[in-house]
């Protein structure tokens, strides 16, 4: 077992990160530490690295960044019972408190106390991690982990899609960054028809197209709700996913959605959004979901049969594997300039 590892830290409070030498950490009680075998970057990460406003808030430099995992257990602290060295795992990213309100009706996906890995805490942008045992997931041989390390993401898609009836049903995703698009290959996945994209950048349109999308959109050129009044018979989608977090898309998917609708809200508003609620959502007798992190653990074990049934075209999603680190910066400018769908360092 080496002493020392590279990994990818926030340094300074500042644009950026650093690729450094640290020591590998030590796991301490109630904690295990993995050697990691794929990772990959989350919007949040791009948040971080660019020090915006959010960041400048929650981040305390210095600080080891990333959270979306797969690794193997090389070592299990004091007190850890369940967890071997050797258990091929991922990880849940929201270090939940399992004693507030929300914990104790089973809802800890909306912990009220929630710290989140790689955010409030070191993260996995390295060749080992200490992770809390609470928060580890096992995974079967059979899943990869370039798609291993996708299944937080693939949690907040897979509660978006399936929180309600998806079979059959029409739907509108607005937004195909890099959620979106695992939001288009859980509906087609799950037998979603026509599923319509709206979408302004072109390279994402594309592959939206190449992970199943039935129709593609560029909201900025085109009437989206008339196309896909168009699409639908004049009916409008049965649901509707908001994966952009643009004011503009949410009021065109609200009235595209066909009354009596399902609507599922993850894409996060820069601010307070205004919307005409009664002949939107009130008259239109719609069902809204907010959606927020994964249900734990019910969430993860669909995420996995998922992926185990070979059904989700993730392929396409994966737009730039890197082995190791060194090419780090390339790899955020790319993600900045939209140029990507994710992206995994491969340290294996
Ligand atoms: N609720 C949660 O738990 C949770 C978790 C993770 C991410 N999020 C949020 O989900 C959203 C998606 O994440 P991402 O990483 O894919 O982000 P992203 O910014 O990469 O993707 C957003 C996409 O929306 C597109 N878009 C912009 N304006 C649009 C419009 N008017 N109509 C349609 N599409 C438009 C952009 O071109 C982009 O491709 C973000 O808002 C993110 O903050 C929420
Ligand atoms: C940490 C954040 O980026 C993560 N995707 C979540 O579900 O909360
Ligand atoms: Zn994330
Ligand atoms: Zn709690």
């Amino acid at each position: 077992m080496p002493e020392k590892m590279v990994a990818i830290m926030k340094t300074k409070p500042a644009y950026g990160a650093e690729l450094v030498e640290v020591d590998i950490p030590k796991p301490g009680a109630g904690e295990v530490l993995i050697k990691v075998l794929a990772t990959s970057i989350c919007g949040t990460d791009l948040h971080i690295y660019e020090w915006n406003e959010w960041a400048q808030t929650r981040i305390k430099p210095p600080q080891i960044m990333g959270h979306e995992v797969a690794g193997e257990v090389v070592e299990v602290g004091p007190g850890v019972e369940g967890i071997e060295v050797g258990d091929y795992v991922s990880v849940e990213t929201h270090i939940v408190c399992g004693k507030c309100y929300a914990c104790r009706h089973n809802r800890y996906h909306v912990c009220q106390n929630t710290k989140i890995f790689g955010v409030d805490t070191n993260g996995v942008f390295a060749e080992y991690a200490v992770v809390p045992a609470q928060n580890v997931w096992k995974n079967p041989k059979s899943i990869p982990p370039e798609y291993a390390t996708l299944q937080e993401p693939l949690g907040n898609a897979v509660d978006t899609v399936l929180a309600g009836p998806i079979a059959g049903k029409s739907v509108l995703i607005t937004g195909a960054g890099p959620l979106g698009l695992l939001g288009i290959a859980v509906a087609k996945a799950s037998g979603a028809y026509p599923v319509i994209v709206s979408e302004p950048s072109e390279f994402r349109r594309e592959l939206a197209k190449k992970v199943g999308a039935d129709y593609v959109l560029n909201p900025f050129e085109e009437d989206v709700v008339r196309e896909v009044m168009n699409i639908t018979d004049g009916n409008g989608v049965d649901v509707f996913l908001e994966f952009s977090g643009a004011p503009k898309a949410l009021e065109q998917g609200l009235q595209a959605v066909t009354p009596g609708g399902r609507v599922s809200l993850l894409g996060l508003f820069p601010g307070n959004v205004s919307i005409d609620f009664n002949n939107l959502i009130i008259f239109k007798a719609l069902t809204v979901y907010g959606i927020t992190g994964r249900h734990l653990w019910e969430t993860w074990y669909t995420v996995s049969k998922l992926l185990q049934s070979g059904r989700l075209n993730i392929d396409p999603i994966i737009t730039h594997k890197y082995k190791g680190f060194d090419k780090y910066e390339e790899a955020f400018e790319l993600m900045r300039a939209g140029k990507t769908g994710k992206i995994v360092f491969m340290l294996k």
